[in-house]
């Protein structure tokens, strides 16, 4: 009997050429391949995917087994089985008071208790009832963390911005001294907090970071500098090492990954900028789609359905990379943010159980938000050699009603492009234009052959009403729960990340040869480069 994979081929095959809009004939097409869920509208129409192809996806899915692999998370069994460890940052939001056993403790009071903390915290820094050395309410606080414990807050401070009426948040990411220097430079020691967020706590730019920030906070403090740190990390260990007192330190357990972390204590500069209530709104979102991601059957499961045709593109259509295009500024940093989620969770080449794995598995992510990306890269989406399916994110409303036409301009242009994609523009409509253009003969054709679109290009896009604390919080547990189901059919461990340990050793052995020591043994690239960068 033939495999789902090889039906799929075929399906795939036998449609080659189709035009997209073909598959429009179908006047239930929008209908069918479409999804709503609380408000997001998930629009899957314009790709290549039929009825029998979409069939056979949901099949993949039953025999992959994605729904009893996405409980098993739930439940909190060890799904991280090179690190052994369960996989729960959905317990972080679920406000739920059943209890949630792993390794024989229930761990929903301690997430209650760090919520609690948390907003103790926040809401005393933002009251003034927690204040600087000198007494006055803090101004300014800056996050210093790379990866997990970076991406998420700076990418929802970010979005979040109509929401702000907290101190402002800065972040420190990049050992590059360049980072801290541009930021501290602007601020006051005297009233800004510093937050060290890493969740091993030995992670070597946050720590150099952190060294930097703390003589900066003593040279203007003295002994007082203690009152302006606060940390973030399950090493409780390493920050009492690092002198920081414990009432300012909120913990989180190894069941949260860095890049599934800031819906607790990662996601404090968040809570700081908006307040807990609206990061309680947040949490609502999330669990809201955790809820859907749970309940809905496959045919209406949003998550399901996005990472299907993810698996579609990437692995039947052969697309090796995905374009995130959010018509929404604020979501500037949201492909950054999805890069490390995607990409560090299903950047794998070998599957759970260690075998090389016999089809691809995660694509590039890449994007920037729409409308800059038109006039930069989209002539590649449009016309270039290779096919790459696009994202667009795009809200109803926007928080500038004053500034409706700007919205309008924005609503147009997103839909422009995914209808451009999709139609493309004929050689003969190109030759007319040429031809209405004074142009003839040989010319005309050259002419032509530069405005033809080939079209039949795929996207999807993600409408969502307003861009708030709670869409906000569906949106990202969306694409987390679209990465588990890319992963689970794939068969990977989409919650380690054993391919940044290399590059992390290398490095350290690398400091003393470019402080001058011999560094002999090493390929001449490197000798001859680390001869070069100590001139
Ligand atoms: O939070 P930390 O322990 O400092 O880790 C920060 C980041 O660095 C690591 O190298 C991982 O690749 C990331 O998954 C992680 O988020």
């Amino acid at each position: 009997m033939k495999d789902i994979w090889t039906k799929l081929q075929e399906n795939h095959s036998t449609a080659e050429g189709r035009p997209i809009i073909s598959l429009f004939d179908d006047p239930q097409r929008f209908d069918r391949f479409s999804v709503e869920a609380d408000g997001l509208l998930l629009d899957f129409s314009k790709t290549s995917i039929d009825g029998a192809a979409l069939d056979l996806l949901l099949e993949l899915a039953e025999v992959r087994d994605v729904a009893g692999q996405r409980d098993a998370m739930f439940r909190g069994e060890r799904i991280n089985r090179s690190e052994d460890r369960a996989v729960l940052h959905t317990a972080l939001r679920a406000g739920d008071d059943e209890p949630l056993v792993v390794d024989g403790e229930d761990v929903r009071p301690g997430i209650r208790k760090t919520l609690q903390a948390m907003e103790d915290f926040a809401g005393g820094i933002r009251s003034g009832r927690i204040a600087t050395a000198g007494g006055a309410a803090f101004t300014d606080v800056v996050n210093i963390g790379i990866g997990g414990s970076d991406l998420g807050p700076v990418m929802a401070v970010r979005a979040l911005s109509p929401y702000h009426n907290g101190p402002r948040c800065h972040f420190v990411s990049n050992v590059d001294g360049a980072q801290i220097s541009d930021t501290l430079h602007k601020l006051d020691p005297r009233s800004t907090l510093v937050i060290i967020a890493s969740k091993t706590f030995t992670t070597i730019e946050t720590m150099t970071n952190a060294e930097t920030a703390i003589s900066w906070l003593k040279n203007a403090l003295g002994d007082e500098a203690d009152s302006h740190l606060a940390a973030v990390s399950t090493a409780l260990d390493k920050t009492a090492g690092m002198g920081i007192s414990s009432e300012r330190v909120f913990g989180f357990a190894d069941w949260v990954g860095g890049r599934y972390s800031l819906w607790g204590p990662v996601g404090l500069p968040i809570m700081l900028a908006i307040g807990p209530a609206e990061f309680h709104n947040l949490l609502a979102g999330a669990r809201a789609m955790d809820t859907h991601f749970v309940t809905a059957s496959a045919q209406g499961n949003m998550p399901v359905l996005m990472g299907l045709v993810g698996i579609w593109h990437r692995n039947i259509c052969r697309y090796p990379t995905r374009a995130i295009l959010p018509y929404d500024q604020r979501l500037a940093k949201l492909p950054a943010y999805l890069q490390q989620l995607d990409m560090e969770s299903n950047g794998k080449r070998v599957s759970n159980g260690g075998d090389l794995l016999a089809r691809g598995s995660g694509p590039v992510v890449w994007g920037e938000a729409g409308t800059n990306g038109q006039h930069a890269f989209y002539q590649l989406l449009h016309q270039g050699t290779e096919m790459i399916p696009a994202e667009f994110l795009v809200s109803s409303r926007s928080h500038e009603p004053s500034l409706q036409e700007h919205h309008d301009l924005l609503k147009a242009n997103c839909l422009a492009q995914s209808e451009a994609l999709m139609l493309g523009r004929s050689r003969e409509q190109a030759l007319e234009i040429s031809a209405a253009l004074g142009y003839t003969g040989e010319e005309q054709r050259a002419q032509a052959a530069y405005r033809t679109f080939p079209g039949n290009r795929p996207s999807m896009t993600l409408a969502y009403p307003l861009l708030t604390p709670y869409s906000l919080g569906q949106i990202i547990a969306l694409y987390e729960h679209r990465v588990f189901v890319e992963g689970a059919i794939w068969g990977i461990n989409s919650f380690d990340q054993w391919g940044v340990e290399l590059g992390k050793e290398l490095a350290s052995a690398l400091v003393p040869m470019i402080k001058g020591a011999s560094a002999e043994g090493k390929d001449p690239s490197t000798i001859s480069l680390i001869r070069k960068l100590s001139a």
